[in-house]
């Protein structure tokens, strides 16, 4: 059942919002909030940030000339309120679903979404970008970066505000605080910024309003005496954002109407700047339902808004989050050097359980994921067994670190990489579709891709035994296979790869969990009389060059194939045989591979199966090389038939 949102219906853009009086703002900010709710309960989604920004979205689009004022939410997964102001609300309900909404803000979505987003800590140097593009044009208009507080840990933050200066007061910087990240926040950044919070009790109202006026632009000061009580919730001065030559203004609680609006408005007024309003939040504000841990409400899945049951599907076997965990955790508990690092992912990378049983082994860096990996290379150096484990696409903020800190001082760093391959909903921003391609062509690194859950057993032990050189193992997000897992897990021979089922002609060399399409696809060329042999790389790097020869010289057709782009695996594969002279020669190969497009979300399935990375795209992958029709016969065996 939808909710009534009379207010809200009036409402398609911040032009109609910017009609409605003054005292019925809260009243669109509750409307705004059930229709959020109402949303998610259906298509599921992030959900917690969006809920802690309503009313600092409607007092935004409020008091700000969006778009013409450029508004940027870091990460963007609390655009959800933002999105239903700013003309999609009739899409909303196709958020994060095939053809739907984006999961995140995106340009080509709507003008209102000037910068797109899904990783974290960008929005700073955007806004900069835009005020200073505005200033040298002479043109109006403002940026209004939202930054989060666990977003507020990443470097890329700090680089940005070090520039900051040279936009003036046409950059506004509102820090979202929660005191969350996807897990409560941690780090002495958090912790500073609850020491300002603390702060507040030893000061009077009157102090307050001393103080700003002592500080702030002149328009600021001027409301400032005017309305004293708007002082309550503001101090400025001390803090280490004026040291980095920002005005600080807050903390204000950001659910309040009557403290967020006048502050905003002397903001935007301000001849001085640039500024950072420090606004307080609280994330899941107005959550239908408990939730057994907070940071279940980050993201959630469908569910029924008056029971607050959530509609998930029971898991037909673990993991590949869990499987790495308790294979990380049997490890370590026979090496206790082996030691974990997350960057602010601990429930993501499954790091929370390792965290559970070893918590001074364990390292939450906060989103930082350069950090995490020069961390880790340091960790090395003192005969430490870092697991490093970074989502695909979060590691390639770091491939700098991998690069210069790890790979060229042979440091073993174990790169532990989950969500690799197509995540689905959330689309190219997430997708991990790069990792072997940056990985594969770095001198000395171990690459390894698990095509189930137990060979990511038998890889994370393999990687705790390489002393010598950084290694990687990938794997997807979700549910293995199902295969039974070893009970002693197997060290892998570096760099050799194993058949997995015997044919003669076709030969499919698979990197990662594609392994469970090719034998399908095996299975359908055999019914059309090609015989399969489907072999499981295992390592996309070193190459397993013997397997690779011997698939030439015994098969017609030679496949490989990745969840990965352009760039990966097969293009190794490729060099060699051509290095080789093996492609001069009858042999047919082709190298199936991710499209080189950025994918839109969708189910995981569909996306591959667009990219022609199912059974079906294998079988007409070979049939086409082979010069077959559907039924697997030649031109001749068709004319005679
Ligand atoms: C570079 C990068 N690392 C990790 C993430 C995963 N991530 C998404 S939201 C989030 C927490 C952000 O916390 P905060 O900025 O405080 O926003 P909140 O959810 O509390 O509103 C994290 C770690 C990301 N999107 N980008
Ligand atoms: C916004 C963001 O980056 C994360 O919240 C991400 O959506 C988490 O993805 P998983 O659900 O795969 O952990
Ligand atoms: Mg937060």
């Amino acid at each position: 059942m939808r909710p009534e949102t009379p207010l809200l219906d009036r409402i398609n853009t911040p032009k109609d919002l910017r009609d409605v009086k003054r005292d019925d703002l809260q009243r669109v900010a509750d409307e705004l909030r059930a229709e959020m709710i109402s949303a998610v309960s259906v298509t599921g989604g992030h959900f917690g940030a969006g809920l802690g920004v309503v009313e600092l979205t409607v007092a935004l689009h409020y008091v700000f000339n969006t778009p013409e004022d450029r508004l940027i939410w870091d990460v963007g997964h609390q655009a959800y309120p933002h999105k239903i102001l700013t003309g999609r609300r009739d899409r909303i309900r196709s958020i994060r679903q095939g053809g739907g909404l984006s999961p995140f803000t995106k340009r080509s979505e709507s003008e209102y979404d000037p910068f797109g987003a899904g990783h974290s800590s960008t929005s700073i140097s955007a806004a900069l970008g835009m005020a200073v593009a505005n200033k040298l044009a002479d043109k109006p208009g403002k940026a209004i970066a939202v930054i989060g507080d666990g977003a507020m840990s990443a470097g890329m933050a700090y680089e940005a505000m070090n520039n900051a200066y040279e936009a003036g007061n046409r950059l506004i910087v509102i820090l979202n605080d929660n005191d969350m990240s996807i897990a409560p926040a941690v780090g002495s950044m958090s912790a500073y910024l609850a020491r300002i919070l603390s702060s507040r009790s030893f000061l009077s109202f009157r102090e307050f309003g001393k103080k700003l006026i002592a500080k702030l632009p002149k328009p600021l000061a001027v409301t400032a005496r005017r309305a004293e009580e708007y002082a309550r919730g503001i101090a400025t001065g001390g803090t280490l954002f004026d040291e980095l030559g920002f005005y600080y203004v807050g903390p204000i609680d950001g659910h309040n109407m009557e403290h967020l609006l006048p502050v905003l408005e002397n903001v935007r007024d301000a001849d001085e700047g640039p500024i950072l309003v420090h606004v307080v939040t609280e994330k899941g504000r107005g959550h239908p339902f408990e939730a057994a841990h907070v940071e279940k409400y980050h993201a959630v899945p469908q569910f029924d808004v008056v029971t607050g049951e959530q509609k998930k599907s029971a898991p037909k076997a673990p993991s590949y989050t869990n499987v790495f965990a308790k294979a990380l955790i049997a490890a370590a508990e026979k090496d206790d050097k082996i030691v974990a690092i997350t960057a602010a992912m601990p429930s993501g990378t499954g790091l929370d359980k390792f965290a559970a049983q070893f918590p001074d082994r364990s390292f939450d860096v906060g989103i930082a994921e350069q950090h995490a990996v020069t961390f880790a290379a340091g960790l090395a150096t003192e005969g430490y067994k870092p697991f490093c484990a970074i989502y695909s696409t979060f590691l390639q903020r770091a491939y700098d670190q991998v690069v210069h800190d790890a790979a060229v001082q042979k440091l073993p760093v174990r790169f532990m990489i989950d969500r690799a391959g197509l995540v689905g909903a959330d689309g190219p921003t997430h997708a991990g579709s790069f990792d072997v391609g940056f990985l594969t062509n770095l001198p000395g690194m171990v690459v390894m891709a698990a095509a189930d859950e137990a060979e990511l057993v038998n890889m994370v032990a393999t990687a705790a035994t390489i002393d010598d050189r950084p290694s990687a193992v990938r794997y997807p997000r979700g549910e293995g296979v199902g295969v039974a897992l070893p009970e002693v897990p197997e060290i892998l021979e570096i760099g050799k790869g194993r058949i997995v089922r015997e044919g003669s002609k076709i030969a499919i060399l698979s990197l990662g969990t594609r392994l469970a399409e090719a034998l399908k696809a095996a299975d359908e060329l055999e019914a059309r009389g090609l015989s399969t042999t489907v072999a499981d790389a295992r390592f996309a790097k070193p190459l397993d060059h013997a397997l690779i020869r011997d698939l030439a010289a015994s098969h017609d057709l030679l496949i490989t194939i990745e969840e990965g782009s352009i760039g990966g695996f097969g293009a190794h594969v490729m060099d060699f045989l051509a290095e080789e002279g093996i492609l001069d020669g009858n042999l047919k190969v082709r190298a199936m591979k991710l499209p080189d497009t950025f994918q839109d979300h969708d189910k995981p399935e569909t996306m591959y199966a667009d990219a022609g990375l199912d059974a079906a795209g294998i079988v007409s992958t070979v049939l086409k090389a082979m010069g077959r029709n559907d039924l697997g016969q030649s031109a001749a065996e068709a004319a005679s038939a």
